[in-house]
């Protein structure tokens, strides 16, 4: 991936980076003179020595600058409450506001320009140097995620976590990523910072690793229970997950305090967590119980964003004893179920403990509301409608560029523009025809998937349409893994038409974006799509999408229509099989008889600012109603 300090390894396609000189020097920033910092040895009793420590050196915080908490105002104290509430932790004032941040930088860039004076240095442009793009809403904004590409990634919320953070910190806000460590990646290195956390009475000893690279802190949570995960991040039975996903909440919730970035901790002034999916729904619900219901971290927020509700935690009441908490806070988990009675829900509890909650498009959140779409959460999240908004993902435009795209750089790919899109994407389908042992023609219309395969992503509708696909002259190419049943689909369909189809079970980084360079046509035919990234990346490449209109796709593919010569590709408004194969239908009519049309639907796709950059901006309006709210 062509990401800043950070490189996959291609040839095995493995979501490992690698070491090398440039990264190193990318993840540098501006040195900053901390006016408090803090020694990772020292700053709460429960921090246990390093063997490793930090390269730099920071000085101890004062005992002065040191909350002892009242903790005669706990209820019912757990063992991480007790860790965490009777532990020193240093006050707001001790730590760095994004604004003291922005004071450093600017002392660090007058000291350097002072070193550097060359004379050709224009005081007047220095003064004249805008402020951030947030303006005074510049906040400390820590994104909490399972995964995070392109380190980990097993589909788009790695994308996201990978993404929106580097946009937001292209506005201003001091911005953090919190992600478990799955492998050896090559960037983060050792705080210095150790704690242990009791997880169902088991101790259990985090390492914290940080990296700095494209303005964003990445902070990586380092446990056995997370190494060697990468390839099966939400594996393993349901209490072993919950244990997982426990952990890393816990771990995430205190990093503000303790683990210096840039020699200096976040702190929970002007402070707020972005928590996604129900992975991390429970930070929320930490952020309450442990720290807000106790008069601490009093002003900091929390905002859970829902990338896919379908997956929501759920378990018995008994697993209600893991999380840890005191007795009062098991009805936010209680849920109804009609054929299961009550229930654990983590997703329940996280929607109703954070103070604003986002999902990905606003067709979602619609769907969201009814019993179909909210898979038994709508009830709560229609009580909490209020706090609800919707914003449409961006993509990574460095990452998901042809004219950048690092995937399209060998092997008879091509880079292209909009200028050279008649050279260039013909040149990426021929590639990638060679590539998939097909046949070499430029006239046959060759259709991408790539997905997840489940459920959700509607491959079986593919599937049902494949006797009349198989009857008109196409190619077709279908990445994906997932169901075991879904797998053996895909391989047979390739057995028995060899000629046209390609089935590849597995998952390539590099395969996905070859796909969408060189498919004419994507197939999106999901039943469900909180957002959907591919038809995004599609119509940035000029690959016209054809999708079921559901969630963010109907909110992103306009229909086409020729009379105006307007829209960007096809939908079809029930996840059938038959209508499927009407709208591809038309859409391959299109392809073979009005190729101007065509060009016009790729260009329009290819215009499109799909950029992270005004997603971010909604973000930011989200994060100040939450900070301002009581
Ligand atoms: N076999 C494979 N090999 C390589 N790459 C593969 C792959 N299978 C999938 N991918 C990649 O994974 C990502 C999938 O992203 P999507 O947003 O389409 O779906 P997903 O359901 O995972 O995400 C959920 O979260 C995102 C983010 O909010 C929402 O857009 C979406 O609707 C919601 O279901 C894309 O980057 C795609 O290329």
């Amino acid at each position: 991936m062509p990401r800043k300090g950070a490189t996959l390894n291609k040839d095995s396609d493995k979501k490992t980076t690698k070491r090398n000189p440039k990264t190193v020097g990318s993840t540098e920033r501006p040195a900053v003179k901390s006016k408090v910092s803090l020694s990772p040895s020292q700053v709460t009793s429960s921090t246990v020595n390093s063997q490793e420590p930090a390269k730099a050196t920071y000085e101890t915080v004062k005992s002065s600058q040191v909350m002892p908490l009242d903790v005669d105002s706990q209820k019912n104290v757990t063992s991480f409450s007790r860790e965490i509430l009777l532990s020193e932790v240093p006050s707001s004032s001790s730590m760095a506001s994004a604004s003291t941040l922005e004071d450093e930088k600017r002392d660090h860039r007058e000291s350097s320009s002072k070193e550097i004076d060359v004379g050709t240095e224009d005081p007047v442009n220095e003064d004249l140097k805008p402020p951030p793009l947030a303006g005074t809403n510049v906040m400390n904004v820590i994104l909490v995620c399972a995964e995070c590409a392109p380190w980990s990634k097993t589909g788009g919320l790695g994308d996201v976590a990978g993404a929106l953070p580097k946009a937001l910190a292209r506005r201003g806000h001091r911005v953090m990523v919190v992600v478990p460590l799955y492998g050896n990646y090559a960037e983060p290195q050792h705080t210095g910072v150790r704690k242990m956390f009791k997880i169902d009475g088991q101790d259990m000893e985090v390492n914290y690793f940080h990296a700095y690279i494209d303005n964003v802190d990445f902070v990586f949570i380092d446990s056995p229970i997370f190494q060697h995960r990468g390839n099966n991040i939400y594996g393993g039975n349901r209490v072993d997950i919950l244990k997982r996903m426990d952990l890393f909440c816990k771990a995430a919730i205190v990093v503000p305090w303790h683990v210096p970035c840039g020699g200096i901790c976040y702190g929970d002034g002007n402070l707020v967590f972005i928590a996604n999916d129900w992975h991390t729904a429970l930070l929320p619900v930490y952020l309450k119980a442990y720290f807000r219901d106790n008069g601490v971290m009093k002003f900091t927020r929390s905002v859970l964003v829902i990338h896919n509700i379908a997956h929501q935690g759920r378990g018995p009441m008994d697993d209600f004893s893991i999380v840890d908490l005191p007795a009062q806070y098991a009805d936010l988990f209680k849920l109804y179920d009609p054929v299961g009675g009550d229930h654990f829900n983590i997703f329940a509890a996280g929607l109703k403990t954070a103070d604003r909650v986002v999902t990905v498009s606003h067709g979602y959140a619609w769907e969201l509301k009814t019993s179909e779409g909210g898979w038994g959460l709508n009830g709560i999240r229609n009580e909490n409608e209020w706090k609800l908004q919707g914003i449409v993902n961006g993509i990574d435009i460095e990452e998901w560029n042809p004219q950048l795209d690092v995937y399209l750089k060998s092997d008879g790919y091509a880079n292209y523009s909009l200028d050279t899109l008649q050279t260039g994407k013909p040149q990426c389908k021929a590639a990638l025809q060679k590539e998939m042992n097909l046949p070499v023609r430029d006239d046959v219309p060759l259709i991408g998937f790539i997905g997840r395969l489940d459920h959700q992503k509607g491959v079986d509708l593919i599937a049902e349409a494949i006797p009349w696909m198989m009857g008109q002259d196409v190619q077709l190419v279908m990445l994906g893994t997932g169901r075991p049943d879904l797998e053996q689909m895909l391989k047979q369909i390739e057995g028995q038409y060899g000629d046209k189809v390609r089935g590849w079970v597995g998952f390539s980084v590099k395969t996905a974006h070859r796909i969408t360079a060189g498919a004419d046509i994507l197939l999106m035919p999901s039943r469900f799509e909180p957002c959907g990234l591919n038809q995004l990346y599609a119509m940035s490449y000029g690959t016209v999408p054809v999708v079921h209109a559901v969630g963010g796709l109907r909110d992103t593919v306009q229909p086409f229509d020729p009379f105006n010569e307007s829209g960007y590709g096809w939908t079809f408004g029930r996840a059938e099989a038959n209508q499927l194969i009407d709208a591809l239908g038309n859409c391959l009519l299109t392809y073979r008889q009005y190729k101007q049309s065509w060009e016009g639907l790729q260009r329009r796709g290819m215009m499109q600012d799909l950029s992270w950059d005004h997603a971010a901006e909604k973000y930011e309006e989200v994060l100040v109603a939450a900070k301002y709210q009581w």
